[in-house]
């Protein structure tokens, strides 16, 4: 039995820059093999197993033939048999189908040393398009690499459009395409993701929403955030579109809760780029939608995004400062002044207007 690096780290190590993770493959084993050594079968689908110790996936070498529709259709033959070129060509693109030996030489069937130094993303075989997944995986890794020249070889590109234009996208489950977009929402060049998309139809298909925004409309996922990029640039994204449009791609791609929230918000309060809101009362209503009293770190990602999307910090600031103000009235003390119900949310509501009131004129005179 052999075993060799694979994918990514191959790929990045070349390139010279970061990986996060190794992958393996094993050549002439049985999955009896690797379990009497200690190895933990993992794989639903595939003979893929957990190093005693270092815990990274050892996969066996294997080939796989599309045997029906969408993104589980797959007959898997892993044997001893199965060689290391044999598995590599079933792999994605020319760059991720290299393996390093244990003494460091790079084995490259496929030409993806060649395609790594000329900068082009390209198909290993004409088996790329059994996989719709890839369409999307491409795309970000498009997004990833931009920023070193990398481009997307033309016969890859027109796969990725046939693969679109078929059915075969909408058979993927909507977790795998979340999955893919939150993936790419955090890559160097975010808005690459989706200008390939664009460009190889497969927007119309996951995406309608999306699909007639221009590049300079996508470019403002490249807005960077200090924390959860991919949450901020989301919400950004989707504040391209008018509300409705935003809540039905929501439900389409099934976002999480919190993205969903977020992007609904800005959707929502798209005129915070002027400084309306230096109306005590336009100024606590907002508040309240925004509800920092029950949300205070959705509230501060809203303003996040507000900052990088408007360039407006004085409304951000107003918004800030009101909260401030607003959070230092106890809503406790007005009960145990006997208020009860209804004339608390009064009396709360009135002492916060009071106290907005207070700021707008303190920061007036300055
Ligand atoms: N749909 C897929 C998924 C994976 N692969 C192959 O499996 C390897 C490992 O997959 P993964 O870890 O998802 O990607 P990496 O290329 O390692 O990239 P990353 O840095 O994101 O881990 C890839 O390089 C590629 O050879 C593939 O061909 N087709
Ligand atoms: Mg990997």
């Amino acid at each position: 039995m052999k075993t060799y690096l694979v994918g990514g780290a191959v790929r990045d190590k070349l390139l010279g820059v970061p990986y996060h993770e190794h992958d393996w493959v094993v050549v002439g084993a049985t999955p009896e093999d690797l379990l009497s050594q200690g190895y933990q079968a993992v794989g639903k689908d595939f003979p893929v197993f957990l190093h005693p110790e270092t815990k990274e996936e050892y996969a066996l070498a294997r080939t796989e033939r599309k045997s029906g529709p969408g993104y589980t259709g797959f007959d898997c033959y892993a044997s001893p048999d199965v060689t290391l070129e044999e598995d590599l060509i079933r792999r994605d693109l020319t760059i991720n189908a290299m393996a390093e030996d244990n003494d460091g030489s790079i084995i490259d069937p496929y030409g993806g040393q060649r395609d790594l130094e000329k900068k082009y993303l390209r198909h290993v075989s004409a088996a790329f398009i059994e996989d719709p997944l890839r369409v999307l995986r491409i795309a970000r890794f498009y997004a990833r690499y931009h920023y070193l020249g990398f481009q997307i070889a033309d016969e890859t590109l027109q796969l990725m459009q046939t693969i679109s234009t078929g059915d075969e996208l909408l058979a993927l489950p909507a977790e795998r395409v979340w999955k893919e977009m939150e993936k790419a929402l955090r890559e160097q060049s975010p808005q690459q993701f989706f200008i390939a998309l664009q460009q190889t139809k497969a927007l119309d298909k996951l995406m309608p929403e999306l699909s007639l925004l221009t590049a300079e409309q996508f470019s403002i996922v490249q807005k960077a955030s200090e924390h959860k990029l991919s949450l901020t640039r989301f919400a950004l994204l989707l504040s391209q579109l008018d509300t409705h449009s935003a809540e039905t791609l929501c439900e389409k791609i099934k976002a999480p809760k919190e993205y969903k929230e977020l992007a609904m918000l800005l959707a929502r309060h798209q005129q915070y780029d002027s400084e309306i809101v230096n109306r005590a009362e336009v100024l606590l209503d907002t508040l309240e939608q925004l509800d920092p009293f029950r949300r205070e770190q959705r509230f501060e990602h809203f303003l996040q995004c507000c900052e990088l999307k408007f360039d407006s910090p004085r409304t951000t600031q107003q918004l800030r400062d009101a909260f401030i103000a607003c959070k230092a009235i106890n809503a406790g003390e007005l009960a145990k002044q006997g208020l009860k119900g209804k004339a608390i949310a009064k009396a709360l509501y009135s002492l916060r207007l009071e106290a907005i009131h207070q700021l707008l004129t303190t920061t007036d005179k300055e």
